[in-house]
């Protein structure tokens, strides 16, 4: 058991909330064969025309490229797990959809929702960060298999609004808006590097090493590391 004094406790999703099948399979399977269709169906939307536009300069494609091309670069970044803001921009528009009309829904490892629903109970100001697109965190807790959480948290941060997760910045971002102290804020992840840019950011830290999971045979040091939110306590 790990005992904390905090006031802000900030989650990541990926391998920490949810089990990291549940983005890779279930998430990305979902959003593969609708990409192609979803670009060409809002090309008037400017989310989306700017979305195609990062994709074209990031992707190295030209003016002229055709659908099936930019889906082509969407595709190989998923194959490789590269969370590349346009790619998440239009994933998290799909998943959107998918969770309103009842395509989807989230699923926690067993310990979360408790836990979650605990700390908001005791006054803690919760919040997110993930490299999912804050639209697509917002659907993903509407409709879970514990209920609609959307009301657990004060504020969601990605990549865009607060930026790369690896990097000590984006947590200075996140405090700021958050007006959080930084060392009453914890932040609890599946990934040491995202820790570590926490950490350097003056918050406390929790690693989450859950069996199974990508990280769990990970070198957490100097963070503290649990396997559950039950081990987790915050006053
Ligand atoms: C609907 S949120 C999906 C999460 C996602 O797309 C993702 O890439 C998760 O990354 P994380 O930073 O939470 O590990
Ligand atoms: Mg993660």
């Amino acid at each position: 058991m790990i005992s904390l004094t905090a006031r802000w406790v900030v989650v990541d999703i990926e391998g920490t909330l949810t089990p990291t099948s549940q983005v890779h399979v279930t998430l990305y399977d979902y959003a593969r064969p609708r990409l192609g269709p979803w670009i060409d169906e809002h090309a008037d939307d400017a989310v989306v025309a700017d979305a195609v536009a990062q994709i074209r300069s990031l992707g190295g494609l030209s003016e002229s490229a055709t659908t099936d091309e930019l889906v082509a670069v969407l595709h190989g970044w998923m194959d490789a797990d590269q969370k590349i803001a346009p790619l998440k921009t239009l994933q998290g528009l799909i998943w959107q959809r998918g969770y309103a009309v009842g395509d989807l829904t989230a699923e926690f490892f067993p310990d979360v929702a408790k836990r979650l629903r605990e700390w908001h109970a005791a006054g803690l100001t919760l919040a997110v960060f993930s490299s999912g697109s804050v639209p697509g965190q917002i659907a993903f807790f509407s409709r879970t298999t514990d209920g609609d959480l959307r009301d657990l948290f004060t504020a969601h941060f990605d990549t865009v609004n607060a930026g790369p997760k690896r990097e000590a910045p984006s947590y200075k971002a996140i405090a700021s808006a958050l007006r959080a102290v930084p060392e009453e804020t914890v932040f609890l992840s599946d990934v040491p590097a995202e820790l570590h840019a926490a950490a350097e950011a003056g918050w406390q830290t929790v690693g989450l090493a859950r069996p199974g999971e990508p990280f769990a045979d990970a070198d957490f040091s100097p963070h503290p590391a649990v396997d559950s939110l039950t081990d987790v306590e915050i006053s």
